[in-house]
């Protein structure tokens, strides 16, 4: 396999980069840390590395040190198609480069080859309760999958070693990922069609294909190739990157890590947001009964805010400016769906929501992320049931995560556990009274 040849050169360099770092610059400093940091959840400190993206606060995200734009416009589309293939996409993030025709074919075949799903999958998801929520369903599914881990054989054989860890768990990454679009849209037919499911097409790729078995037509393939690629990485600090990191960092194999990551995910203040951002929007439409002036809009900001709710898809940890993640959308949205009574008000919003945010002087970031948008357009293609929406984000962040877990067996990073202090200990730093014995 190309990608494993690719992987194995670049993994010898970068083991070395990381062996001279810890050698000789072991004890270089980083930067300091405050109490507001420590109770704060860790906000602005660097404790995580990882080279598959980086959020930079102005600038949004870079894969691989493409930015949104560049990546839509360097990577090779399907023919016809107007988004790249999502191949291209894990292919830029686990190898770091932009691979050209023939290597993002490899994996096209590959996923194709890998995707089918195990019965015994069906057969838990068709048994869970009608009420699970189908995030729940997926974390399910994966974990019930973890039966098939190569990585957790092999270190029950004792065959793994620090040193071929990563090829063990690369194995396991191509083997999953493939199957959680094939996953996601058994569950939403499962759920929301009668269990009328549609057989995958073998000519697809990732994204269309998905599309193809939701039961949606073009341009729902294009937008599902862009999603997926959208939201494939943050940096690691985000919540479901750094669950997945976590947990695999005690060596758990990938089944484990990506069933935690999904759960980390699930949350209203990060993958849960879409849904409730397109909420918001139907309550709004719903009490006023019509688009919204400026004014009813900006009414209806303050009256959330007033009530103590935030506003769904508004701000952010790290970044200070719009998401271009959300201006990837609008533009695809503009194009798309200008008429969609939804998107236009997701457009008015914009147009408002910053100066309010702005004016109640809380939200450190005033400006949109990728979550105010997404539940609109996909409510545009019939993908109106907000449950579901985690799922989406899931198969997209999959990307991301299984490449991440991937490196971190490569380089070697050890388990991860920082340390915990009690109140008073704080309490004693501020007096400046180090010497005193206390706990609690
Ligand atoms: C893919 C993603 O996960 S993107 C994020 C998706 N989540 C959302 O859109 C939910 C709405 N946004 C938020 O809740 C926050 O902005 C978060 C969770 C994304 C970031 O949280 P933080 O880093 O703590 O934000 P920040 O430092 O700006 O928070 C300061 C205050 O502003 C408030 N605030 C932040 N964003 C908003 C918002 N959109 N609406 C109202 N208030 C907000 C916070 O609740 C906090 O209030 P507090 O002082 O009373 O506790
Ligand atoms: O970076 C974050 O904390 C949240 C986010 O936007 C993501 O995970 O995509």
């Amino acid at each position: 396999m190309k990608l494993k040849e690719k992987l194995k050169e670049k993994i010898e360099t970068e083991r070395e980069r990381v062996n001279r770092l810890l050698k000789e610059h072991g004890d270089v400093k980083v930067g300091d840390i405050t109490i507001a940091q420590v109770i704060g959840g860790m906000r602005g400190l660097k404790v995580l590395v990882t080279d598959i993206s980086y959020l930079d606060p102005f600038e949004g995200i870079r894969y691989r040190g493409y930015t949104v734009d560049e990546v839509l416009q360097k990577l090779p589309k399907p023919k016809g198609a107007e988004m790249p293939y999502d191949e291209a996409q894990f292919y830029l993030l686990m190898t770091g480069d932009i691979p050209t025709e023939q290597e993002v074919q490899e994996i096209i075949d590959l996923f194709k080859e890998k995707r089918k799903v195990p019965n015994y999958v069906y057969k838990v998801l068709d048994s869970m309760p009608t009420q699970a929520r189908p995030d729940v369903m997926l974390a399910v599914a994966v974990d019930t999958m973890q039966q098939e881990s190569v990585f957790a054989k092999a270190y029950a054989e004792n065959k793994i070693t620090k040193q071929n860890a990563w090829e063990y768990m690369l194995e396991d990454v191509l083997n999953l990922l493939p199957k959680i679009p094939m996953i996601a849209a058994y569950i939403y037919r499962l759920k929301y069609k009668n269990n009328n499911q549609i057989p995958e097409n073998p000519d697809l790729d990732f994204g269309g294909n998905f599309a193809h078995m939701m039961g949606i037509d073009k341009p729902y393939d294009d937008f599902s190739r862009l999603y997926f690629i959208l939201l494939s990485d943050h940096e690691s600090g985000n919540v479901s990157a750094h669950t997945t990191h976590l947990v695999a960092s005690a060596w758990a194999d990938a089944y484990y890590s990506l069933a935690a990551g999904i759960n980390g995910l699930s949350g209203p203040l990060h993958g849960g947001a879409t849904q409730e951002a397109l909420k918001w929007f139907q309550e709004l439409l719903k009490k006023l009964n019509k688009i919204p002036t400026k004014e009813e809009l900006e009414q209806f900001c303050w009256d959330t805010l007033n009530s103590g709710q935030v506003i769904p898809g508004y701000g952010h940890a790290v970044l200070r400016k719009t998401d271009p993640r959300f201006v990837a959308q609008l533009e695809f949205g503009k194009k798309h769906l200008p008429d969609d009574k939804l998107f236009q008000l997701v457009s008015l919003l914009y147009e408002v929501a910053p100066d309010v945010l702005t004016k109640h002087g809380k939200a450190k970031n005033p400006w949109p992320n990728c979550d105010n948008i997404t539940g609109t357009i996909q409510a545009h293609y019939g993908v109106d049931q907000y449950e579901f929406y985690p799922v989406l984000f899931d198969i997209s962040r999959s990307m991301g995560v299984l490449s991440n877990i991937t490196w971190d067996r490569a380089l070697g990073y050890p388990i991860e556990r920082p340390k915990s202090v009690t109140l008073k200990m704080l309490e004693s730093l501020v007096q400046k009274d180090t010497t005193a014995k206390v706990w609690f």
